[in-house]
């Protein structure tokens, strides 16, 4: 049986591999916080307007750093990097990319949930009633009414991470970079937030260490280790390779292991 999010996926694809749109292009790109280790060394990559990308690696292998580069908060010491055609200038608001940090406090610093999602609109220079009109979006799309009024310094974890998010989609971006957003998510906010990004049009790009909501959401994965890329390719088929994952300090997703069906036991 085909269920209607294997039909929107398939829809999705189609329109991908139609599209010839380039969101992000990274060429030669290396970057190091110090002279003693080099973070990045040599990424060039091309990801397609509309693609949902997963962004892989262990603890400390410079996924963040990568985004900060994308936005342009960090320099890149070497290579250059587009976003729809036009050149990174490092310390330059870009607003066609929006980042979710991987801590919302990061993020979240107004009075008001409201004051807070309304913040970048405003600052874009719009008009009160389409600052008014994008926030009431936002709060729809990420199902955050009920916090409107409240101090973001007063919710949880995982009601902050909702709310950065509204904040994001606010601003309208073309490019959607999210660091972790499943970290602090309950099971219900995290499937939320999984039907929210599978019917999204946005190029996205998100960095996880939850694999299983990659693998729901995303077509294509890039594997990073030691600053190179050593894996790009679609999704299932690069976290299927349990050797490929291992040896990068990950681990095949579960629900990618062959289960045998208890009827297929020998009877004893
Ligand atoms: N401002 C900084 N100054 C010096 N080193 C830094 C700085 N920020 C990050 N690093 C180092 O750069 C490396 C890459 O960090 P980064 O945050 O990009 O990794 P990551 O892949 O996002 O990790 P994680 O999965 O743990 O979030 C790490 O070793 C980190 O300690």
């Amino acid at each position: 049986m085909i269920t209607s999010s294997q039909t929107s996926r398939v829809d999705h694809e189609l329109q991908i591999s139609n599209s010839s749109q380039c969101a992000i292009d990274l060429q030669q790109v290396s970057f190091s916080y110090s002279e003693q280790r080099s973070i990045l060394a040599n990424i060039s990559l091309r990801i397609k307007a509309g693609e949902r990308v997963g962004f892989i690696g262990h603890n400390g292998c410079g996924k963040t750093t990568l985004f900060r580069l994308v936005c342009g908060l960090l320099p890149a010491h070497q290579g250059t990097i587009h976003v729809f055609g036009k050149q990174v200038q490092p310390g330059t608001f870009h607003s066609e990319v929006g980042l979710l940090f991987q801590d919302p406090e990061d993020q979240l610093f107004s009075p008001s949930v409201w004051d807070d999602i309304a913040f970048g609109p405003f600052n874009l220079g719009l008009s009160e009633e389409e600052v008014k009109r994008r926030v009431t979006m936002a709060l729809d799309l990420t199902g955050t009414h009920a916090l409107a009024n409240r101090p973001p310094h007063h919710l949880s974890g995982g009601e902050k991470q909702m709310v950065a998010i509204a904040g994001l989609l606010a601003m309208k971006p073309k490019i959607v970079l999210y660091d972790e957003p499943t970290a602090s998510l309950d099971l219900r906010t995290r499937r939320r937030l999984i039907h929210f990004l599978q019917g999204s049009r946005e190029t996205l790009v998100i960095a996880s260490h939850d694999l299983e909501f990659l693998l729901e959401v995303c077509d294509r994965v890039i594997l990073v280790d030691d600053g190179v890329v050593v894996a790009d390719g679609e999704i299932r088929q690069v976290m299927r390779n349990q050797s490929l994952m291992e040896a990068h300090g990950l681990e095949k997703p579960h629900s990618l292991i062959p289960h045998p069906h208890p009827c297929d036991a020998p009877l004893s």
